[in-house]
């Protein structure tokens, strides 16, 4: 056992979010990213000067979003770059648009050599989920359905691109594409259902 940052941890492989460690917005490049996330993040970041589009920060624990502690975000929940949701997103107000930029890392494997189905399902949740909690302020999933189209590469681009469709009291309709970075080809699709909190 170690303490660090007051807290007892075993030696292992898990980790407790440290609220004193430095703040590091993980949505930016790093030395893994490929060419074509490289390229698709200059892209937005283009379309970005103007305002319409906004790049939103990434860290690796929501307290960072939030007020209060947290632990690691399931996403960020890996200490060395590259290995698993190496991703970075953008947000559009007035579409009401969430997308990410995603490289699937080596650790995400289902079938040899292709993404696992869930990293997908997370991946998604995430987008779209992040769109709700942009358009509307906290939600909580809940329902997701998906469909598969073709297997994910590991280490592809991806372009996650999800929409607010609908917005009923506190129910909040999504629709999310994934597609390669070039948009040829469309991987999965899913719509989803967010609930607002109740306050
Ligand atoms: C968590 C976000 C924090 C904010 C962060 C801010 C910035 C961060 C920056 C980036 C964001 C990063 C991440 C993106 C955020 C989220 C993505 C990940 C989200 C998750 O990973 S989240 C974990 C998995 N998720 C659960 O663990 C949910 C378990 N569940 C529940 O906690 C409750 O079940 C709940 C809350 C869903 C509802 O409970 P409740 O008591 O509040 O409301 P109630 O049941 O009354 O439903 C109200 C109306 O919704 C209808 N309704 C409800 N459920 C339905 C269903 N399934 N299908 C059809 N309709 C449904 C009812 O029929 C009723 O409709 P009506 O009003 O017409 O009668």
């Amino acid at each position: 056992m170690i303490r660090r940052c007051g807290r007892l941890l075993h030696k292992t492989k898990v980790r407790s979010h440290c609220p004193t460690e430095e703040l590091r917005d993980f949505g930016l490049p790093n030395a893994t990213w490929n060419k074509n996330l490289k390229d698709l993040y200059n892209k937005f970041l283009e379309l970005s000067k103007n305002g319409s589009w906004k790049r939103i920060p990434s860290h690796n624990t929501i307290a960072h979003h939030l007020q209060g502690i947290g632990k690691r975000m399931f996403l960020r929940n890996l200490d060395s770059d590259g290995l698993g949701f190496e991703y970075c997103m953008f947000y559009n107000k007035d579409e009401r648009r969430m997308v990410c930029l995603f490289q699937p890392g080596p650790y995400l494997e289902g079938p040899p050599g292709y993404a696992h189905g869930g990293c997908i399902a997370t991946i998604i949740d995430s987008t779209a989920g992040a769109g709700a909690v942009y358009t509307c302020g906290s939600v909580m999933t809940a329902n997701l359905n998906i469909t598969y189209f073709k297997p994910v590469p590991l280490g592809c681009t991806l372009f996650v691109d999800s929409h607010v469709d609908k917005i009923e009291g506190r129910k909040v309709y999504s629709s999310c594409h994934i597609q390669s970075y070039d948009g040829v080809i469309l991987h999965a699709e899913a719509s989803a259902l967010f609930i607002k909190a109740n306050h």
